[in-house]
């Protein structure tokens, strides 16, 4: 098995705060996820000042599209983007276009669970179209209510599909073991990061507790 790669989520609306702490942070993790009130803020600006700092690192652009997948994953995949996100909940035709146009630039496709209902057919339906990752996700105001990924990460863990699964949601220093050997690929971690007192020495324990597990 291959080894879990580390996703950092930069989720401040600040363009250079962002780019500063993408510094401190990038050495650190393998991929580094642009967070969706980020790119909508800074645009695909920002995704070409990570690209040009950062050549050892994916980057991941949180687009969440809803519409007009192709249409509107193409400008970050010629702007360097390694994967973009599409959400579960979107018409097939439009997360299909997010495929297409990854596999046209050689590039990944993330299709976020957030809000599916019935995450086990969605997550065949989309491997079956090619999807590359499935994203488990809990979001940020979800975790407000109190909710976790935990059992939907089971869940689809268990599908045992050829798609690389990703993890988000509240993941911390504490449960990093937990969903890796839960099945995840892809551990993301936001606030465990960047609210960290020292953002690079929270984002090297991740990584190596991942790598560990
Ligand atoms: O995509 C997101 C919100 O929609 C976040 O970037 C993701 O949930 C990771 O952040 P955290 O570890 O703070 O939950």
């Amino acid at each position: 098995m291959s080894k879990p790669l580390v996703q950092m989520a930069l989720d401040s609306l600040d363009f250079d705060a962002t780019v500063a702490l993408a510094e401190k942070v990038a050495p650190h993790v393998d991929i580094l996820e642009i967070g969706t009130p980020c790119i909508k803020h800074n645009g695909i600006a920002l995704l070409k000042t990570l690209r040009a700092k950062f050549p050892n690192n994916k980057i991941l652009v949180d687009l969440k599209t809803m519409d007009a997948g192709y249409y509107e994953a193409e400008p970050f995949f010629k702007a360097g983007a390694d994967i973009t996100t599409v959400l579960g909940t979107a018409d097939i035709g439009t997360i299909k276009g997010v495929i297409d146009v990854a596999n046209a630039y050689g590039k990944e496709a993330q299709v976020d669970l957030i809000n599916v209902l019935d995450k086990g057919t969605r997550t065949k339906e989309v491997a079956a179209l090619g999807a590359h990752i499935i994203g488990v996700h809990t979001g940020l105001d979800q975790q407000a209510a109190g909710q976790t990924p935990f059992v939907d990460l089971g869940l689809v863990a268990s599908l045992g599909l050829p798609v690389k699964v990703s993890v988000a949601g509240g993941i911390k220093p504490a449960t990093v073991q937990q969903v890796v050997k839960a099945g995840a690929t892809i551990v993301v971690a936001g606030a465990a990061i960047y609210g960290a007192a020292d953002p690079a020495a929270a984002a090297a324990e991740i990584t190596a507790l991942a790598r560990a597990a």
